[in-house]
């Protein structure tokens, strides 16, 4: 009865990477002061029994870092790994254990690469293991419910944090003291309560099957650089980044992605020179950058990212320049994805 019963459950491989669900502090008193990344995949398996009454879990220790850290060379590494994963027969559903610092990015980037209907889902915590409520181990359990639920089918890479199954694409860390620390402009997609989904609404953005990008034919991603923008900023940054051999710089605007007059002059100058300028804002709740609104992008060849934070435009960035280096291709890419 028990194989039978074994035999029913999905196959999800737990895919570590480091970050505070792996942290460890001094004390339980500590919640915000510990050391991310120090505990293995077999010892977060363990510290989470009901994982098994949900699906049959295996772990693989794919790197132990905290995710500032986190190179392209790891992106694609990770990548790589999962497509490997997301093709084998007997692999129902990914979990990634991972940083909540570049959690969103690592998500994003996931969205927007794997050629795979199985559910993907990228999980972390704010507070390490060793700490009172620590919200890991519930993360971790919900993650493995989605991932081997057939709803989370075809919806693209998720993020269960704090009950909620939020879009890798839209979801971002909104805050670095709360579990509650993960949001997105337009909300989450559903619920993750004792085990089991509850969804309200779909990705509306091209993801995965969907998409024309696809990790296996991706050999390097280039060279994409944010420079952040501030009452009296200057062109250093923006100069310096091109220097070093940026291919495109994303502007961390303010509001609607505005340039400072004392920036246009240098931005056009590096468009003329080959390097893409694509126009984000770094506004607190999210950004909504439009075209030709504060800047007339068609006139100086220039991108807007919409809805995408800085740091997710630098994502969709490299993976479409990986294809095209055209301005309007580009567009087109930051418009659909
Ligand atoms: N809550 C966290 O995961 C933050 C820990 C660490 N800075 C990381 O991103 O890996």
């Amino acid at each position: 009865k028990e194989t039978q019963a074994e035999q029913k459950l999905s196959n999800v491989v737990i895919l570590a990477t480091g970050g505070t669900i792996a942290g460890a502090g001094a004390s339980s008193a500590n919640s915000a002061t510990y050391q991310a990344a120090k505990v293995g995949i077999e010892q977060l398996i363990a510290g989470v029994p009901e994982l098994s009454r949900l699906a049959n879990v295996r772990g693989e220790q794919v790197m132990q870092i905290a995710s500032e850290s986190i190179t392209n060379d790891n992106l694609l590494q990770l990548g790589r790994r999962v497509a490997e994963l997301a093709d084998s027969k007997d692999v129902d559903g990914i979990v990634i254990t991972h940083g909540t610092d570049t959690l969103e990015e690592t998500a994003y980037f996931l969205n927007l690469v794997e050629k795979t209907e199985k559910p993907i889902i990228v999980v972390g915590s704010m507070r390490p293991g060793t700490a009172m409520s620590a919200d890991g181990m519930l993360n971790l359990y919900n993650a493995v419910a989605v991932a081997s639920s057939q709803e989370a089918r075809g919806k693209g890479v998720l993020v269960t944090m704090n009950d909620e199954i939020q879009s890798g694409r839209d979801v971002s860390k909104m805050i670095n003291i709360k579990t509650e620390a993960f949001k997105s402009p337009w909300g989450p997609l559903g619920m993750v309560v004792e085990g089991k989904s509850y969804w309200f609404r779909l990705p509306a953005k091209r993801h995965t099957m969907d998409s024309e990008f696809d990790i296996k034919t991706i050999k390097s991603l280039p060279d994409v650089e944010i420079a952040y923008s501030y009452g009296n900023v200057g062109d250093t940054a923006y100069k310096a980044l091109a220097q070093s051999g940026a291919k495109a710089i994303i502007h961390a605007g303010t509001g609607n992605g505005s340039v400072s007059s004392r920036v246009v002059p240098s931005l056009q100058a590096l468009r003329k020179e080959g390097v893409q300028i694509i126009r984000s804002s770094h506004a607190n709740v999210g950004g909504f950058v439009l075209r030709n609104a504060e800047q007339p992008d068609d006139k100086y060849d220039w991108v807007v990212a919409h809805d995408l934070n800085p740091q997710k435009a630098r994502i969709l960035a490299m993976v479409a320049l990986t294809k095209t280096q055209d301005s309007k291709q580009l567009q087109r890419i930051f418009w659909e994805y």
